[in-house]
């Protein structure tokens, strides 16, 4: 079986790894997360791995109490490290090898994000995970994806998350949403489709790099995509 890329960006939805729980990490949905990842390790395709943080901490919702707003991103920066370093542990007990870098220094911690480092581990079969997004506040994970995946020259993204593609409204909203297939980047960004945040799609449209948006929960989704398969929704140029 030949996969349809060499190297890729997955975007994981921090939310996603609450599974059934109200916060934090469900090990369980982590397990079964890493396995979907194996299953496309296993084919010998180089992952990049950008973790959201909406499971611990958003900053939107710290400035919801009237905390400042670089301070609460900060926080949700942090979160995602504390995701990374689960997601790291859960592969190593799977038997991958994964390498966190951190866009912020923790270094007692986990490692600094170096791009020239990253690529050699990805080289070496090794999955990087790239915590604490961007590094800089008022951003998100989703631009984070599409930064990281641009730097390491990821052939696409896929953002991994709780509903299966994009919609033509938020379909947890409104029922009579119906989904894409595929659109483009200049479409999404026009009818200001909420899945992704607009900088995330604008970096990817000018980098010409393609999205995938699908489900995690969805088993064998990931592998499908990877193998050149219909599967959520593609937005391309
Ligand atoms: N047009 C749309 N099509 C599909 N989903 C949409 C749309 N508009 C809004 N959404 C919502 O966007 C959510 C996914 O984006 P979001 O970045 O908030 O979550 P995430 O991927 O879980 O990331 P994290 O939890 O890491 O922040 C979906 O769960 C869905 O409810
Ligand atoms: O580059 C970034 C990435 C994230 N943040 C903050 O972290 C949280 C969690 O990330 P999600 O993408 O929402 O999962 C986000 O709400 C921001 O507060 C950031 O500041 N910069």
């Amino acid at each position: 079986m030949t996969a349809a890329y060499g190297r890729i960006l997955l975007k994981l939805s921090g939310e996603a790894l609450m599974g059934d729980d109200a916060y934090g990490i469900n090990p369980a949905m982590l397990a079964s997360i890493v396995a979907e990842v194996k299953s496309v390790a296993d084919l010998g395709v180089e992952i990049g791995v950008v973790i959201g943080g909406g499971n611990i901490f958003r900053g939107v919702a710290g400035t919801a109490t009237g905390m400042d707003r670089a301070t609460a991103d900060y926080m949700g920066m942090l979160a995602t490290v504390m995701n990374a370093m689960a997601l790291s542990d859960a592969m190593r007990q799977a038997g991958l090898n994964g390498r966190v870098q951190s866009a912020l220094n923790i270094e007692q911690v986990v490692e600094p994000y170096i791009r020239g480092k990253a690529i050699r581990y990805l080289e070496e079969g090794k999955i990087v995970i790239f915590a604490a997004g961007t590094g800089n506040p008022f951003f998100t994970t989703d631009t984070a994806a599409a930064l990281r995946g641009s730097e390491i020259g990821a052939e696409i993204v896929l953002k991994a998350t709780k509903v299966d593609g994009i919609y033509t409204a938020d379909p947890k909203q409104d029922p009579l949403a119906t989904r894409f297939a595929r659109i483009s980047f200049d479409e999404a960004i026009g009818r200001d489709l909420k899945v992704l945040d607009s900088t995330a799609f604008a970096l990817c449209r000018d980098q010409k790099l393609p999205i995938n948006v699908f489900s995690i929960f969805k088993p064998g989704a990931l592998k499908r995509i990877v193998m050149g398969e219909d599967e959520g929704t593609l937005v391309h140029v």
